[in-house]
């Protein structure tokens, strides 16, 4: 910030609290006043999460949600007000939060690192120990979930042919995707939000993914501005950029370019999400108060009900199609994926218009309800491509559900490359910190190790088709929470007269 802010004489909470409504609205953000009051319209998360916190400090509301550099990057500098002496701003007197007490409880009480065993270990104990809005948004996935329950039970269809008296003395558990070579065929998937679960946001994943060599898929919509996320990565470190394309393409251009010069090493471009999907347990937390203009047009009052996806997704552009691939294959040299394709066609429709690889997947069941899971598309997928010579044309990745390595090897013997895991470095980083995104790799690469020495896979390249049996995989059971719609509707123990009542 500049220096002359320093000559000028500090506002005061005083000065800043008389600027609380929409006619003239003044927010301090780490100490900074900042009059929005001509922007309230176009926050993309709506108006009155901004006039909450009129004339006030909205620091702690603000902080999980942007990167530290928003203010500088989209307000103009004629908004920023200067430093605020922040002895002098009455702090908000927090409201007594029942919830809040439980949860300190819950943290004072819950288990030390090493009782986690596997990756669902982490998702119990984060369950207990998060922030019930933090909760809500990693562990929603949209309308009654069944693709989010899929994505893991699908693999409970995929048995396998393990082959004996193999010498598997030495198991090697490196791989190569995109020209990188990693220690093991996972990678850290693109997930929004990073401090909702972590103050220090996706960095802890960034310095787990350096700690086991395996590639950080840097999301858009992170808390950490993509510059922190790149810095906090050492010399040689791989990091992939998950884009959202925006409207405005000018914009896009501008992240692609600067994620290339940074030294990303592949573009994943997110195509199942046209718009964010309606992830009810993220309406119903607080995020409510957070809704934003993407339901409706033209800066109307927004609609409250969208949780933090909608929140932070308005800027998200639906237009986007197939006849806009060249030009992304225009503006950068790093290979171009598309995540979120989930059938063959496209598949087929994505090598002939050269790109680099696919991601089959359903972003975590967060999108459209009743997709199939990324392994059962994979199995649809891979005969097609072989028939035709085409195995090898691109890399396919596939995400959604992946919680032991039995998941990771199932889907390399049916001829993916990696695949990407999103929620449970999310809840490790919750619950554990950098230790726990730590061990999370770490069980992985354990059980890795025991599970292809049993299935009788000495490295990578021995996984192959006939050890395992898909023959149940297109069987869906769909899981539904319990089903109550009849309940309470007609209940034969209370008579006619009861109900007269
Ligand atoms: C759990 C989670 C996933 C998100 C995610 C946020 C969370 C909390 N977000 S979202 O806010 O828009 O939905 C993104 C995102 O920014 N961009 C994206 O491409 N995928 C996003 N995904 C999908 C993610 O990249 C994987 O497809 C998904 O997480 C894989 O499933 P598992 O979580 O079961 O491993």
């Amino acid at each position: 910030h500049d220096s002359n802010d320093m000559q000028k004489a500090k506002l005061t909470g005083e000065d800043v609290a008389q600027h609380n409504s929409k006619d003239s609205c003044w927010v301090i953000v780490h100490g900074r006043a900042y009059d929005l009051t001509e922007f309230l319209p176009e926050h993309p998360g709506g108006s009155k999460i901004i006039l909450k916190y009129a004339g006030k400090d909205a620091t702690e509301e603000f902080e999980p949600i942007h990167p530290p550099d928003t203010l500088d990057k989209y307000l103009d500098k004629s908004k920023h007000l200067g430093e605020v002496d922040m002895n002098t701003v009455e702090q908000e007197e927090k409201e007594f939060d029942p919830d809040e007490e439980e949860r300190q409880k819950r943290i004072e009480t819950m288990p030390i690192l090493e009782q986690c065993y596997n990756l669902m270990d982490f998702e119990a104990v984060a369950r207990r120990v998060m922030k019930k809005t933090a909760w809500a948004y990693y562990s929603s996935g949209a309308d009654d979930e069944i693709t989010m329950r899929e994505n893991h039970n699908a693999y409970h269809k995929i048995w396998f042919r393990p082959r004996v008296l193999i010498d598997v003395e030495h198991v090697d558990t490196t791989s190569t995707m995109l020209g990188t070579k990693v220690d093991m065929p996972f990678y850290v998937t693109a997930t929004a939000l990073g401090k909702l679960g972590n103050p220090e946001g996706e960095v802890v994943l960034t310095r787990g993914a350096k700690k086991h060599n395996v590639i950080q898929m840097i999301p858009t919509l992170a808390s950490c501005s993509f510059d922190e996320i790149i810095d906090a990565a050492e010399d040689g470190q791989v990091q992939w950029l998950q884009l959202y394309v925006n409207k405005d393409r000018e914009v896009t251009k501008r992240i692609v370019q600067h994620a290339e010069k940074r030294g990303c090493k592949g573009l994943f471009i997110t195509v199942d999400a046209p718009q964010l999907g309606r992830r009810e347990k993220d309406m119903r937390s607080k995020f409510s108060d957070v809704g934003s203009n993407v339901q409706s047009t033209g800066g109307q009052d927004v609609d409250r009900s969208q949780g933090a996806a909608r929140a932070i997704s308005s800027f998200i552009d639906p237009s986007l199609s197939w006849k806009d691939i060249p030009w992304f294959l225009s503006i950068t040299k790093m290979p171009i994926l598309l995540k979120g394709v989930q059938c063959v066609e496209d598949v087929i429709r994505a090598i002939e218009c050269g790109v680099h690889g696919v991601v089959l997947s359903n972003h975590g069941g967060r999108q459209l309800d009743f997709a199939r899971s990324g392994i059962e598309v994979l199995a649809e997928v891979m005969p097609v491509l072989r028939e035709r010579g085409w195995q090898d044309r691109i890399e396919i990745y596939i995400d959604g559900g992946v919680r032991r390595a039995t998941d990771i090897i199932k889907a390399l013997c049916l001829g993916a490359t990696g695949v990407g895991i999103g929620r449970p470095f999310l809840y490790a980083m919750s619950a554990y910190g950098l230790p726990g995104v730590d061990r999370a790799m770490q069980l992985l690469k354990d059980e890795m190790e025991m599970n292809m020495r049993l299935i009788g896979a000495a490295k990578i390249s021995d996984l192959n088709p006939t050890l395992v049996d898909v023959r149940g995989l297109s069987m869906h059971t769909a899981m539904v929470p319990e089903d109550t719609l009849g309940r309470n509707v007609y209940d034969p123990l209370i008579g006619p007269k009861e109900k007269a009542k």
